[in-house]
């Protein structure tokens, strides 16, 4: 029987005709495939129409996944206790022969069906499952992905409706050309509180040979939601494969002198401030978590691959974060995950004003002092809490660059991470080699809450995706520098550290200092002022920032608060390339030689440098040079 008949008999008519609308033979064998196999008591398949995208957020309520607060449009969603962060040890990528890929969790092909075949089997009795359509970055255009979700979950089928493109129209115009992504996910037995139950069979693994990723027994986002960070597995492949860059980036616009947008994407690990930058007053979001930067005539072009937010909602306050406290506030469409919920208001840690002593959490019933089961203090929210939103609700959203086919012209890529006493808050790099190599290559941040396991251990985190990385490391190396050579300009690189700390742990920066930064990273790039050059690239000058601080925060710069933090650390410099040194040629292997080169050239300028000024460098003594 050919799959369409077969679609016929599994599918109640309106249902049928939904998917027989899409020509496209390959779309309806997987799809016949997997009801077959998941057996949900119903299905629901979802076009682009208002009253579909109502149907989910209905059904989330409906079956208790979500549920309404006080604010209209407002809901919460919980995630199990121990399901709040991504399951690393769990994610695998599914290659032949099970090969063994240093600093990549794989797992033998068959094997790993046969696992998450076995346990997805009938798993969705008497469950409704989802069927949606999606595109990854704008659609119709040159960064278009078609993707489908299978889903019983319709707090997830919800998230993505906020979060992506919806892409049925665009499967059927595609028809039988469309080459798509697969998501099949199942939270799998939930319990009282609609959580998932077994997590011990949790999984998520990703097919790289058929584009299709598999996720049971979870519901946290980053495990569950295919279009975010399970379609990025597959992304970065395609992207090395065909000789493009597919990025954990924010992508925003910052507004230079008389009107001059610049537009810069930034990688830093998850939880280290790519929202939080992005959302900076002053400037414009065009995205905030996955970027996709494509070579279009010589010219880097830069596009949000999302159109929403998945953003950590701890530390939101009306200070530092104006913009994303008004949106929460207001009565747009938002989910809230594994935050304290008392009389239909939502509350979370460190968001400036008072929480009440209980309330239920992502532990259920909560009151202060309330302990879990290992004796830990359970806080008022969880660290890795988040809110779900759309950017059109940000006034500050820049909806031009969101939805150009075209993406935007990439002016300059930040690297950043976690780093309390080696990178100094700003500098450039030389060039595309340096930067790469030096910024993006050598980035190491300590650990957060985003994913299951110990926070702040320092770790190694090449351009802040390691965590989600599908391709031998030296061979993405291999594809960023290359990417260069096919521009008539390449973008500016930068690094910065927004958590350098002083001896006594407290941090050498305000939160909003980051305002500064980019407004002198905007400046460099045109070249409108100058720098000091050091061994490990350009850092700003004390006059230029001291403006800008006037300018921009309207406060005072210190000399001295320019020189500690400027201040160029020889010792941990050195240290930090012999760690990056050591990881390339002893774990990674197979690493283009530039990269040796490079870390090289670096550590004789350093040397040359402490031979003359001795092991932590004033800025000043490089600028009278
Ligand atoms: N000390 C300090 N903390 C910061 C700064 N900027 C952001 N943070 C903190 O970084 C954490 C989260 O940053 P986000 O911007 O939400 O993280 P993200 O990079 O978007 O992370 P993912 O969504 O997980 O990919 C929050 O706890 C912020 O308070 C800063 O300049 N200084
Ligand atoms: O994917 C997630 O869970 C959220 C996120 O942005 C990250 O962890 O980088
Ligand atoms: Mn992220």
């Amino acid at each position: 029987m050919d799959a369409l008949e077969k679609l016929r008999e599994l599918l109640p008519e309106e249902q049928f005709e939904k998917v027989k609308a899409i020509d496209n033979p390959e779309l309806h064998a997987f799809l016949a495939e997997w009801i077959e196999w998941l057996e949900p008591g119903k299905v629901f398949v979802c076009t682009d129409s208002e009253e579909d995208e109502q149907y989910v957020r209905w059904k989330a309520l409906y079956y208790g996944e979500e549920k309404m607060l006080e604010t209209p449009n407002h809901t919460v969603h919980y995630d199990n206790y121990y399901d709040q962060a991504r399951d690393k040890a769990n994610t695998k990528l599914l290659v032949p022969g099970g090969k063994e890929i240093p600093f990549l969790n794989t797992k033998d092909r068959d094997e790993g069906l046969k696992e998450i075949k076995e346990l997805m089997k009938g798993v969705m009795k008497g469950k409704e499952l989802f069927i949606c359509f999606f595109v990854l970055g704008p659609k119709n255009s040159i960064f278009t992905i078609p993707a489908v979700q299978l889903t019983d979950s319709a707090y997830v089928a919800h998230s993505e409706f906020i979060l992506y493109r919806k892409g049925y129209e665009e499967f059927k115009r595609l028809g039988r050309n469309a080459k798509f992504f697969r998501f099949v996910h199942s939270a799998g037995e939930l319990d009282e509180r609609k959580t998932s139950k077994n997590l011990d069979k949790r999984r998520i693994y990703i097919d790289l040979v058929d584009d299709t990723v598999y996720s049971v027994n979870t519901q946290y986002g980053g495990n569950t939601i295919g279009l975010k960070k399970l379609a990025f597995r597959l992304t970065i492949q395609k992207a090395v494969k065909e000789g493009w860059l597919s990025e954990h980036m924010f992508l925003m616009r910052v507004n230079g002198p008389n009107g001059r947008k610049t537009y810069f994407t930034g990688a830093y690990p998850s939880m280290c401030g790519k929202t939080s930058t992005a959302m900076i007053p002053w400037e414009n979001i065009v995205g905030d978590d996955l970027t996709f930067i494509l070579p279009v005539n010589g010219v880097a072009r830069g596009a949000n691959v999302e159109k929403g937010v998945f953003g950590i909602i701890q530390g939101v306050n009306p200070e530092d974060d104006p913009i994303i406290w008004k949106v929460l506030h207001s009565p747009v469409e938002i989910i809230f995950s594994n935050v304290l919920v008392k009389d239909g208001k939502p509350y979370w840690n460190e968001m400036g004003i008072e929480i009440p002593d209980e309330g239920e959490n992502h532990s259920g019933k909560w009151w202060r002092g309330k302990k879990d089961k290992e004796g830990n203090e359970i806080p008022p929210s969880h660290k890795n809490a988040r809110f779900t939103v759309s950017l059109e609700h940000f006034p500050n959203v820049d909806l031009e660059a969101l939805e150009n086919p075209c993406g935007v012209e990439v002016g300059g890529m930040i690297f950043g991470g976690r780093d309390k006493d080696t990178w100094p808050p700003v500098r450039e790099a030389f060039d595309w080699k340096h930067g790469v190599i030096t910024m993006g290559a050598s980035l190491e941040s300590e650990t957060t809450a985003a994913t299951l396991g110990k926070e702040g251990v320092r770790a190694f985190n090449p351009m802040a995706i390691l965590d989600f990385m599908s391709v031998p490391l030296g061979e993405y190396i291999e594809n960023y520098l290359r990417f260069g050579e096919k521009l008539r300009k390449t973008p500016k690189i930068f690094a910065v550290n927004y958590f350098l700390r002083d001896e006594n742990g407290k941090w050498l920066n305000h939160k909003l200092d980051k305002a500064v930064w980019l407004k002198w990273m905007e400046l460099r790039v045109h070249g409108d002022v100058d720098a000091i050059e050091t061994p490990i690239g350009y850092i700003p000058k004390y006059e230029d920032l001291a403006r800008l601080f006037k300018e921009v925060l309207n406060k005072e710069y210190s000399r001295e608060d320019y020189e500690k933090q400027f201040t160029i650390r020889v010792p941990e410099l050195l240290a930090k390339i012999e760690r990056i040194e050591k990881i390339y040629r002893e774990k990674v292997k197979e690493v283009p030689e530039e990269l040796f080169q490079v870390l090289e050239e670096e550590r004789r300028r350093l040397l040359e440098a402490r031979e003359k000024y001795g092991d932590y460098i004033s800025p000043f003594a490089f600028e009278s040079d």
